[in-house]
């Protein structure tokens, strides 16, 4: 018999993911899984649980919570000869990789999706020893990200970041970056570097448009040293799809990417806290299965 493992925190969102579960549960078994329900007590959790799920030759992973619970899920794949195939109900409150493969954002149609017989295989992200669905922050400003509330989340949806990030620039400095991609370096004083794997970013969808969950490309951006003005444009710019073009902006995709500096400077991953520089950044293409809607 098909086995499935479903990995729910119950604290994610408006702590409502137990209730969805039996939901889950219904479908899963109606497509002849045999399922098994594992709860996050705390961090690392879903690590534990999926990298069992691996080992035990599990066929599907169901995980039930935000970016940070799917974020500890993937990281379960690391290195994993079996990686099953992954379900994802979005409970948080960006869910970027949820708007990337186009899952629905309410939970009750994105566990219809579960129904669905459409898989698609999708890239995952390498930084140092540890998978990323989504994006990686590194500078002054990516400690600020991490910092946002869950509180202001809720309230705010994606604009939390932009809001946090606005009031963290006028009093942040930049730092040097030095960042190597393809025998090319590029070596200056930068508030921000982000590598996003999707076209959604922070829940921004149209930071990098063209990005595509299967495009085996890390797509890079170095926001420049900028002042309070460049600030207001670098913002509107992300908020229209032109970030890029930015003249304080330097774009590029590469498959590997590293980067450094003399200073210490933190990093944000998936909206989690992430490892201190250096980082060596590798696009992992079309490593994990994903159920998506059939439309
Ligand atoms: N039982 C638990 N109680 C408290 N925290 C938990 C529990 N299980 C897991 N966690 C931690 O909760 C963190 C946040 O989870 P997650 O991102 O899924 O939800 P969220 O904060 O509601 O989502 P978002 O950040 O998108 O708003 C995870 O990084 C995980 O380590």
């Amino acid at each position: 018999m098909k086995q499935a493992m479903i990995i729910i925190n119950p604290s994610s969102g408006k702590e409502e993911a137990l209730e969805y579960v039996r939901q889950v549960e219904d479908i899963l078994r109606n497509k002849g899984y045999e399922v098994r329900v594992s709860e996050t007590a705390k961090p690392l959790d879903a690590t534990k649980f999926c990298l069992q799920a691996c080992k035990e030759y599990v066929d599907l992973v169901i995980s039930i919570g935000g970016d940070g619970t799917l974020h500890e899920t993937i990281n379960g794949l690391i290195d994993q000869e079996h990686r099953p195939t992954l379900g994802v109900v979005p409970l948080g409150t960006v869910n970027d990789f949820a708007r990337a493969l186009n899952i629905p954002l309410n939970p009750e149609k994105a566990i219809q999706t579960l129904t669905s017989s459409l898989v698609k295989t999708v890239d995952i992200g390498k930084m140092n020893d540890r998978l990323f669905a989504n994006v990686v922050a590194a500078g002054s400003l990516a400690e600020s990200l991490s910092s946002v509330s869950s509180e202001e989340k809720t309230k705010l949806g994606a604009f939390a970041y932009l809001k946090e990030g606005f009031k963290e620039l006028i009093k942040t400095s930049s730092h040097p970056l030095t960042i190597t991609h393809d025998g090319e370096t590029w070596s200056g004083e930068s508030l921000l570097f982000v590598v996003a794997l999707t076209n959604s970013v922070g829940g921004f969808e149209k930071m990098v448009p063209e990005a595509s969950v299967d495009d085996g490309l890390l797509h890079c951006f170095i926001i420049k040293d900028i002042n309070v003005f460049s600030t207001i444009t670098v913002g509107t710019s992300l908020l229209f799809g032109s970030l890029k073009e930015h003249k304080d902006v330097v774009y590029f995709t590469a498959k590997e990417v590293q980067v450094t500096s003399s200073a210490q400077l933190h990093t944000n991953v998936d909206g989690e806290d992430g490892p201190p520089l250096p980082l060596e950044l590798r696009i992992l293409p079309s490593h994990i299965q994903v159920i998506v809607p059939e439309e």
